[in-house]
């Protein structure tokens, strides 16, 4: 059957009317059309699928009303056109708040309106098979096995995680260093659970500024503030039924945190300048690369929503820890980008996969990604050799292991090292190298900068 072809019942008990609507759908040869005098006998052939039913809002068996809750409960994507008289037109229009495609009142024109109606729901369809293969190649594009790559021990636990997070609605809370794939992880959770089909509405958090982030989250009313001159709905509202990524959540100020627990738990939001409540249910996934933990003992993370939205909590490994991941994933690169450029993919020498082994990546993933579409544009041949490959950052641990020292000046370059590498931090020094952190002390202690 060809896409634009309809299958129609009209559901008239008078037969001139049965006959002129008929006579209309018809006119078309690709729709097939059926005729019933009462509800009853429509409802009995509801199993053959149609596309679209006329309705006669008065039937000696059936109140339209009644017939079109028993239609949409059976199938809700039938589409129902209620065709009412003059005096029915506020029954109609109810049925059209509860889902009636549109309603024709018995005038002369009908036949005309029938067609348009017939047009529109024709593009309607059309839009919706569009929308509908779009979904699919994004539900496709983020089917995890597939695209998340990697083999490591870390990654295989996160596919794990991923897997638990897929089945339920419960909040997930990621944590990784910039760079390691958090937005991939939201979105493959989302798109193979069972919300798929909803919105997936991504906010980042770092990126709004400070006295917007509440209007963005909830909204406003038209003339809440200067600027407002429309009404807008935040991005809860968009969520709605589906999932709401708050990306970088420890930058959210701490007045606005209070209001975001606050949605969390009553289901309903406000929007700024308004003064209703407006209900909102829709699963949430956070992302961070801050320790939050850290950030709660601080002060500058309220403890109730940390609890509210740990949920499952879900670590993604930085790249210099995951192994041969560096080469799946540089192999994968060069594939998607000969793809995306409709070439022939280079191949990676073994000399490179080496080099691209000798580095820390500090800005994981994304870096990885960024050097290897330098280098394949840099590769002459179908080959990528090790001097394609330009690291975005100096590496400097291959600076330190070239001087020869004592294991002990070793141990407190390469100390050093990560200190500057992470900000100072010695915690998360300590938890990288694997010591504990009086060891640090100790020896910066003893060995200090003169
Ligand atoms: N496992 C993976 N397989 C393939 N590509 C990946 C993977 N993880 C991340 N990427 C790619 O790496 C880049 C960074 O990923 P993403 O934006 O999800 O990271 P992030 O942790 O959210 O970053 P940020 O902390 O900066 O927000 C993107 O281009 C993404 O497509």
């Amino acid at each position: 059957m060809k896409k634009e072809a309809f299958k129609i019942f009209v559901v008239e008990d008078d037969e001139w009317y049965s006959k002129l609507l008929s006579h209309t759908l018809s006119l078309n040869p690709d729709h097939t059309v059926h005729t019933y005098k009462d509800g009853a006998s429509m409802l009995a052939d509801l199993s053959q699928q149609p596309d679209l039913i006329t309705l006669d809002f008065r039937l000696p068996d059936y109140l339209g009303s009644d017939l079109f809750d028993k239609i949409k409960s059976y199938d809700p994507a039938i589409e129902v056109v209620v065709i009412s008289e003059q005096q029915d037109i506020e029954t109609a229009v109810d049925l059209l708040k509860k889902g009636a495609y549109d309603y024709l009142t018995k005038t002369d024109d009908i036949r005309d309106r029938l067609v348009h109606v017939l047009n529109q729901l024709g593009k309607h369809r059309k839009l919706t098979q569009k929308v509908e293969t779009l979904q699919e190649e994004v539900e496709k594009k983020y089917d995890y096995p597939s695209t998340i790559i990697g083999q490591s021990d870390g990654i295989k636990k996160v596919f794990r995680l991923i897997e638990k997070a897929t089945t339920t609605n419960i909040s997930v809370m990621i944590s990784g260093e910039t760079g390691t794939g958090k937005e991939v992880v939201a979105k493959a959770i989302h798109y193979n659970s069972k919300l798929k089909k909803k919105p997936f509405v991504p906010v980042n958090m770092s990126a709004i500024p400070k006295e917007l982030a509440e209007s963005e989250l909830f909204g406003h009313e038209k003339g809440a503030f200067t600027g407002a001159t429309e009404k807008h709905l935040g991005k809860f509202e968009q969520a709605h039924g589906g999932t709401l990524f708050l990306d970088e959540i420890g930058e959210m100020d701490v007045a606005l945190q209070a209001k975001l627990l606050r949605a969390l738990q009553e289901k309903e939001i406000t929007r700024v300048g308004g003064t209703g409540v407006v209900k909102v249910d829709c699963r949430i996934i956070v992302a961070t690369h801050r320790d939050l933990l850290e950030e709660m003992k601080a002060g500058r993370f309220r403890e109730d929503l940390y609890y509210r939205l740990l949920g499952l909590p879900l670590e993604l490994p930085p790249l210099r820890s995951r192994d041969k991941d560096v080469v799946l994933l540089a192999k994968y690169f060069t594939e998607a980008f000969a793809h995306e450029n409709d070439q022939p993919a280079k191949k990676l020498t073994k000399d490179a996969m080496h080099k691209l082994l000798s580095y820390s990546y500090p800005g994981n993933i994304r870096e990885l990604k960024s050097i290897i579409e330098l280098a394949v544009v840099m590769a002459d041949e179908q080959e990528i050799t090790p001097e394609d490959i330009t690291f975005s950052q100096r590496d400097l641990m291959p600076e330190v292991l070239s001087e020869e020292l004592t294991m002990k000046d070793y141990q407190l370059k390469i100390i050093r090292l990560y200190l500057k590498r992470y900000n100072d931090d010695i915690k998360q020094v300590a938890d990288r190298l694997d010591i504990g952190q009086s060891t640090i002390y100790r020896l910066l202690k003893e060995h200090p900068i003169s």
